[in-house]
């Protein structure tokens, strides 16, 4: 039996890092970064104000003081009048300080009425105002040619903010990985059909599929198959147009295992020590012109499938772009107790409530319970040689 850590080591040998390509800043999400993003642009860009108000020599600013008005400085202001001593200019949040300006007094905190009022010529200050204050300087976010997004780094809406504020309106990102998902077994039928003996919905393809995409991959191919070789073989085919397949079902020691049958031999089948998840299979396959396909083998069992799918395929997925695979891991109060069978290390859908976590369902633990499976907000970690969670547990948040 492999641990879950010796497992996941043969499966990230599995990736073969893809290439980029330049696209737009705004497309992209959930692919990574293929180089370091130094800023070309400082961030804030100029020192600028904080506040809706009037810039002014803080030394000048004392409570009650008159100050002169030179002019108006609005946000996109292409030039900003000097202040001299005695004198201040309005200004407007995010406006250039203008020269000689070294603070920012709220119009609050002057005798001027806040809105759209024609430019006074004299303010008077209510309260005095330290060098600096509501000024925001250029670069105190980052300053030219730090290194701000990382090779590796998943791209999303805060990456894509970033980077089109230092200066980027295309980013090298690498391309998708391509993803065929295939369920098996007899049993299964497609979503809302009617169910004869011993028949059940397929829900593995389309549960992978969804978490393909939400890995950043692309999914090229969802089927599900029945437990003859042939079927199974004909689908494999078309799926090592891909970079990655996974399939579900078939891996165990009954007499009808498909996925056994048709790849033994070109895959390893081992037992990983972990609830549920314990039979999988992995490997390469060959593609027609020879190029290596990476295969994963699922237990049939949702929510072995499911947990997997976290454990192995996101890391292996990542790792085609070249991402550090690293897992996040919260430590969080458990608020419901359950059980665990010793020796395997148990990994359990739960909810999060009143800030720690619950079992999804009230029967605890139980690879079929896909039905509530949507409930989960994580997955809670129990070590090996427990028979149930302590006070506090580890759990990887699925969410996102
Ligand atoms: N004698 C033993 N039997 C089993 C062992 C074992 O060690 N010795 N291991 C058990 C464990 S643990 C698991 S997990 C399962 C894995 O079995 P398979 O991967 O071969 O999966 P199947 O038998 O095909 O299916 C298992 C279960 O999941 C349902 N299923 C399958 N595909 C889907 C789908 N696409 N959508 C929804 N549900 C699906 C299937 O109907 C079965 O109920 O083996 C145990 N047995
Ligand atoms: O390991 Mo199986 O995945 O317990 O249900």
């Amino acid at each position: 039996m492999l641990s879950v850590e010796e497992y996941l080591e043969r499966v990230l040998a599995l990736a073969t890092v893809l290439p980029a390509e330049d696209v737009s800043v705004s497309e992209g999400a959930g692919r990574v970064l293929a180089e370091d993003l130094a800023a070309r642009f400082a961030v804030p860009p100029f020192d600028n104000s904080a506040m809706d108000g009037f810039a002014v020599r803080a030394a000048d600013a004392a409570a009650g003081a008159r100050l002169r008005v030179v002019g108006d400085v609005p946000a996109g202001a292409s030039s900003a009048p000097e202040v001299g001593a005695g004198e201040c200019a309005r200004i407007m949040t995010g406006a250039p300080m203008p020269p000689g300006a070294d603070a920012v007094v709220p119009v609050e905190l002057t005798d001027q009425p806040m809105g759209d009022v024609p430019l006074p010529q004299w303010v008077v200050a209510r309260e005095a105002v330290a060098a600096g204050r509501h000024v925001r300087r250029r670069g105190e976010d980052v300053a030219v040619g730090d290194a701000v997004l990382r090779a590796g780094s998943v791209w999303g809406p805060e990456a894509t903010g970033a980077a089109s504020s230092i200066g980027y309106a295309t980013v090298p990102l690498r391309r998708r990985v391509r993803v065929a998902v295939l369920a098996t077994g007899d049993e299964l039928m497609a979503p809302g059909e009617a169910l004869g003996f011993g028949q059940i919905p397929d829900s593995n393809s389309y549960l992978l599929a969804g978490l393909v995409a939400r890995f950043g991959g692309e999914v090229l191919l969802r089927r599900a198959v029945g437990d003859d070789p042939d079927e199974f073989r004909a689908a494999l085919d078309e799926a090592l147009a891909a970079d990655v397949v996974v399939t579900t079902g078939g891996v165990s020691v009954g007499a009808f295992e498909v996925v056994r049958q048709v790849v033994e031999g070109d895959i390893d089948f081992v037992k990983v020590a972990m609830q549920p998840g314990k039979p999988q299979a992995s490997g390469l396959l060959r593609a027609p012109d020879g190029r290596p396909v990476a295969f994963l083998g699922f237990p049939g069992n949702p929510v072995s499938a499911w947990v997997s799918a976290w454990l192995f395929l996101r890391p292996l997925l990542r790792a085609f772009g070249g991402a550090e695979g690293q897992t996040e891991l919260l430590t969080l109060p458990v608020r419901q107790l359950w059980r665990k069978a010793p020796g395997r290390r148990q990994y359990i859908p739960v909810r999060i409530v009143d800030g720690g976590v619950a079992p999804s369902h009230a029967r605890g633990s139980g690879s079929h319970l896909v039905a509530s499976l949507h409930l989960a907000d994580g997955i809670a970690v129990v070590p090996e040689d427990l028979d149930a969670p302590g006070e506090t547990v580890e759990v990887l948040l699925t969410r996102s």
